[in-house]
């Protein structure tokens, strides 16, 4: 599965636990973050993640663009609820084209854990079938 990571300042630190906590799982995907929680991430497990340009300069919406072709299966992006972002339009963008794609997205820690658990169970086998089929392969 292709899983994204985003995390704002003031999550960085939770975001790099939650991590390390599901380092095996996530061992096993193609990982995507924005710039500095990517290296956050890397520089705090063995986890081999791509990344975007950080949030403020493009990021989320790079991964967005993954997201309206319906690529990403999974975002992990903790926002902070408690401080303005310059780049709140790609914020508000991003979670959108996640509800346009209904790709599964946890903007909190806790949610986050039930959707790894779920992820861990098996219960993201529908994905494939999302990749395998594109939009005009059925009639
Ligand atoms: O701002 C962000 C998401 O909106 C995160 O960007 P960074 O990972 O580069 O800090």
């Amino acid at each position: 599965m292709k899983i994204a990571f985003i995390a704002h300042d003031r999550k960085k630190e939770e975001i790099v636990n939650f991590a390390i906590a599901y380092e095996k799982t996530f061992s096993h995907h193609e990982l995507y973050s924005t710039g500095t929680t990517g290296k956050n991430i890397m520089g705090n497990t063995e986890l081999q993640i791509h990344r975007f340009m950080s949030g403020p300069l493009g990021g989320d919406q790079q991964i967005g663009a993954l997201v309206a072709e319906n690529e990403m299966d999974l975002i992990i992006f903790l926002r902070d609820p408690l401080m303005a972002q310059p780049h709140e339009p790609d914020i508000i963008a991003l979670l959108r084209l996640c509800d346009v794609q209904g790709i599964p997205v946890a903007t909190n820690v806790a949610t986050a854990e039930i959707l790894v658990k779920a992820l861990e169970r098996g219960d993201f086998a529908w994905r494939e079938l999302v990749h395998k089929y594109k939009p005009g392969d059925i009639e």
